[in-house]
């Protein structure tokens, strides 16, 4: 085994629990296999104790379902696989079911950037129950991770200020050395950028993904030479046109005077310094006096890049302090999600026809109300007013219900808590069609355009739902007759057991 290029196989399809593969052959074995079936990615809490999220990793997944397949190396070592009596768990005729498995389910989902909130189902996935079920792990792994890191980069980029009319702050992305593993950092460079960093300090994911990359320099840089006069001159003449000098290595402002002097230098020879960067000490203070420094020093444009383990909190106390820094680099915390690691994103079946053809809606009960799944084929239903959200509806595409007209919903967990839209509110059904019969509808959208939607929704979203500290609860509530409908089917699961 060559741990690096083994990871990084041709199909990805064993990336599984095994409970998939153990559900799959059951359905196979009593001939349930192509029973259409639909299920729904949900979360039910916003991460960060925050008040919205931010979809993200839904082109990782496309990619990943249309190479769903199982090649021979995948069906050899399934054959391998053996249960408490040393027989195969998996037996032969079924192995050779998998190996002409082709991804044929309809898929619809939230759109990549876009605002969501608890309990509604921002992938949706109908088909044959025995791929909608195999892909279980690999949606959740994919989508979760990239949700998180995508919502935790718009976090620290809203406080950096990023999303202000004629902002010049931008945040970058420094986590790959913090990062959980290979795939933990590409990803969170990925949804990072998505979420609104402006670049990463990740080369391959640069290379990958077509983000930009930047790179200053380290301490060591400077702990090469005799000086700190020496370090910044000898990078000048080796990198003009990449000149941020690191001025915390000995004195942060004796650095930022030194740096001044090799900018000039630089500026005669025709380049311009970009800027320095303050990685230690009172990064408030620091920002100030430098400033001063470069402004009087002939560099007004000069960037000042901060980092050091800044998170969104940080960075909204540095600007309340009124520091002057207007680039803003953010590694381990963005990219680990420091202070909540997973999302807990889950997935539910939530109708599967009968013999009949005939759909019958399902639910998994839970002690707790607000764990019960919502049962049907659910969409969500944005209103919007005076072009802020107003709140979301799930509904049931099977139920019969008025649909131009003004619309009902239920708080999920309290029944007296509704919310009344007149008809003629302007609305969006989210959940748009990515897949029809294993194709992909339409082209991917750009990474860029994916930006562009994650900024406005920040003009979007209640500002009262974006604070940090006690955001308010954007409403998110059950169209009435589902939540009627849900009620009963509780009622009567509770009843036959
Ligand atoms: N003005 C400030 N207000 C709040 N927090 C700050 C301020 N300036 C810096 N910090 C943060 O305080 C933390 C500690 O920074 P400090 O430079 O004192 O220690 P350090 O990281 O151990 O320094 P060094 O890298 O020199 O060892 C960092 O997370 C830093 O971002
Ligand atoms: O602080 P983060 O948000 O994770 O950003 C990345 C950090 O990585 C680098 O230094 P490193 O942490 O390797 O060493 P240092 O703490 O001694 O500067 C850099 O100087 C940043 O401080
Ligand atoms: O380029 C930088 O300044 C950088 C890159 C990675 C981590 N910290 C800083």
């Amino acid at each position: 085994m060559n741990q690096l290029t083994d990871l990084y196989r041709p199909t990805l399809s064993l990336l599984t629990d095994l409970y998939q593969l153990t559900m799959a052959y059951g359905y196979w074995k009593h001939g349930l296999a192509e029973r259409e079936s639909v299920f729904h990615l949900f979360f039910r809490k916003s991460p960060f104790a925050g008040g919205y999220s931010i979809a993200c990793g839904l082109q990782t997944a496309v990619e990943y379902l249309q190479r769903l397949s199982f090649d021979s190396e995948d069906l050899s070592y399934l054959g391998t696989l053996t249960g408490s009596d040393g027989n195969p768990l998996l037996e032969d005729a079924f192995l050779d079911y998998l190996g002409d498995l082709r991804w044929s389910c309809d898929v619809d989902a939230i759109a990549e950037g876009t605002a969501v909130y608890p309990h509604e189902p921002f992938v949706r996935v109908k088909g044959p129950i025995l791929q909608c079920q195999l892909v279980e792990t690999p949606l959740l792994n994919l989508i979760n991770f990239q949700t998180l890191i995508a919502t935790k980069a718009a976090r620290v980029c809203a406080a950096a200020g990023v999303y202000e009319e004629g902002s010049r702050d931008r945040v970058i992305e420094f986590g790959l050395r913090r990062a959980q593993g290979i795939d933990g950092a590409l990803s969170a460079s990925r949804a990072a950028f998505l979420g609104g960093c402006a670049a990463t300090s990740n080369v391959m994911a640069g290379r990958l993904y077509g983000i930009p990359v930047v790179g200053t320099h380290a301490h060591s840089w400077v702990m090469t030479f005799a000086s700190e006069q020496e370090a910044f001159e000898l990078y000048a003449d080796a990198m003009p046109n990449n000149c941020v000098f690191l001025v915390d290595t000995y004195d942060t402002l004796d650095g930022v005077r030194r740096a001044v002097e090799v900018g000039r230098r630089l500026r005669r020879s025709g380049h311009e310094m970009l800027g320095i960067r303050l990685d230690s000490g009172d990064l408030a203070w620091l920002s100030i006096e430098a400033r001063k420094i470069l402004d009087e020093g002939g560099f007004p444009d000069a960037s000042i890049v901060a980092s050091n383990d800044l998170d969104e909190r940080l960075i909204t106390s540095l600007k309340l302090q009124g520091a002057r820094i207007d680039t803003w680099g953010v590694g381990t915390k963005l990219a680990t999600a420091y202070d909540q690691p997973a999302l807990g994103g889950v997935y539910k079946l939530g109708a599967i026809r009968d013999e009949k053809g005939n759909w019958q809606r399902r639910i998994k009960l839970s002690e707790q109300t607000i764990k019960v799944s919502n049962p049907g084929i659910l969409q969500v239903r944005r209103f919007e007013h005076a072009s802020e959200h107003r709140g979301d509806m799930i509904y049931d595409e099977l139920s019969e219900w008025d649909r131009d007209g003004a619309a009902i919903m239920v708080d999920p967990s309290d029944r007296n808590r509704q919310k009344e839209f007149i008809a003629g509110t302007n609305y969006t059904d989210l959940l748009q069609p990515v897949f029809r019969g294993g194709q992909q509808v339409g082209e991917s959208p750009s990474l860029q355009s994916i930006r562009d939607r994650v900024r406005e929704q920040h003009h979007r979203i209640p500002p009262a739902v974006q604070r940090f500290d006690n955001p308010h609860e954007y409403p998110v509530g059950l169209e009435r007759g589902l939540y009627d409908l849900k009620a009963d089917m509780i009622q009567s699961a509770r009843e036959q057991r």
